[in-house]
């Protein structure tokens, strides 16, 4: 497949050009009519056949009425429960505000429905736990949406950092960083405590999966996290230290309060993962949307040389777009272990867990309660 360039990628991920649908194509709804479903899944549907996204439902039937509309979704619900409940519905998509995860996926996963789920999973991770175990419970495929994994970008970083480290190079560091100035205001969902806000559940969690996910590491501890508090237990940046199982260390950066031209906003404002073995420096900059542009480069360390490695930018296609397609896949198949498994990218309800786990250990590590 050939590579678009820079424009044409940023047209093609943002483009919605329908194809016709598969007659059994899946059918999703939306919990909400939030900012992040059109490019997380209204855009991506659009060039998939086996799924179409039915239907939306608000709080204000009006509101989702005009969301619809604008959407290209031929229906809406009158309230989450109706959706929910709707036979015709296989699937669910909550990209409600964190701490409305639980219990909505919760009455969706009770109900019979598969749920693609907006990360953090949960508020904590007693709340993951209970999510997981139902879902096995019922056969339902229940995906957190770490979208950046499942693209071809990353699943190449990663092969690269794992091949190494099988070379017998284990890593000794690793740091992720995802830290924007304020591009939010004060009152949106990310710095309310009452919706499980907080920097390290938002920024955070994409820091603490890439370093589990890229390093294949679990987290043994938390030694430090300093956080900046913009409100009561609310944190506007973190910075923590973890040690991995094996004696790797790694660090987190996540804000979303830096000041706008600073040279901290200048350093950190690309999203960025580098691995440190004994002789390599591994570094995937633009990780969480490569499909817009990224990087990839390898540093031997004895000589200094810098090697760039080529784009993979496939088809040009959004991390939302491979995502969805991994999510249609593993619903489609029944929720069979082996298919699902094999997903390159692929959440696994520990994973999942295991996330929620560290993003609960980095508040107590800085003296702040978890989320509720
Ligand atoms: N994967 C990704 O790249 C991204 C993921 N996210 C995640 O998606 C989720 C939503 O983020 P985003 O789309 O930016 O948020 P929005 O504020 O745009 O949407 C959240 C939706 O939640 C509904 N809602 C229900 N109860 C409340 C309440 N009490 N207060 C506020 N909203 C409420 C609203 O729906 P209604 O229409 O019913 O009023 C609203 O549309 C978060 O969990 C976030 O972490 C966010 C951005 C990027
Ligand atoms: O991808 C993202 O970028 C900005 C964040 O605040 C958002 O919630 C996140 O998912």
């Amino acid at each position: 497949m050939s590579s678009p360039g820079f424009f044409a990628r940023v047209k093609l991920v943002n483009s919605a050009h329908s194809v016709v649908k598969d007659t059994d194509a899946l059918r999703i709804g939306i919990l909400g009519a939030a900012n992040i479903a059109p490019p997380a899944l209204i855009g991506p549907a659009k060039h998939l056949r086996s799924i179409i996204v039915v239907s939306v439902a608000a709080r204000d039937p009006v509101k989702a009425k005009a969301y619809a509309e604008k959407n290209d979704i031929p229906n809406t619900h009158a309230s989450y429960d109706a959706l929910i409940a709707d036979p015709e519905i296989d699937c669910i998509y909550n990209p409600l505000p964190n701490g409305l995860h639980y219990e909505w996926t919760r009455k969706a996963l009770e109900a019979g429905k598969h749920v693609l789920l907006e990360k953090p999973a949960t508020s904590n991770e007693a709340q993951a736990k209970e999510l997981i175990s139902l879902a096995q419970s019922k056969n339902l495929v229940l995906l957190e949406a770490f979208h950046y994994r499942f693209h071809p970008a990353s699943l190449k970083f990663r092969e690269l950092v794992q091949t190494h480290v099988a070379s017998g190079h284990p890593i000794q560091k690793i740091q992720s960083v995802m830290a924007f100035p304020m591009i939010f205001g004060k009152d949106d969902i990310r710095f309310n405590l009452k919706l499980a806000g907080g920097i390290t559940m938002d920024a955070g969690c994409y820091t603490i999966n890439s370093i589990r996910y890229f390093s294949g590491l679990e987290v043994e501890s938390v030694e430090a996290a300093k956080p900046k508090i913009v409100s009561e237990n609310v944190d506007g940046r973190m910075e923590a230290t973890l040690r991995l199982k094996g004696g790797a260390e790694a660090k987190l950066i996540a804000s979303l309060t830096n000041p706008w031209l600073s040279v901290q906003t200048y350093r950190e404002i690309l999203p960025k993962i580098t691995v440190e073995t004994d002789d390599k420096i591994f570094t995937f900059g633009v990780f969480l949307l490569p499909g817009v542009y990224h990087y990839i480069t390898v540093k031997d360390k004895a000589t200094g040389k810098t090697e760039n490695l080529p784009k993979q930018y496939g088809g040009g296609f959004s991390t939302y777009y491979y995502q969805l397609e991994a999510f249609v896949k593993a619903v489609k198949s029944g929720n069979n272990k082996d298919v699902v498994n094999a997903i390159p990218g692929w959440v696994p309800g520990e994973d999942t867990v295991a996330n929620m786990k560290v993003i609960d250990a980095v508040y107590k590590q800085a003296g702040m309660s978890l989320r509720e």
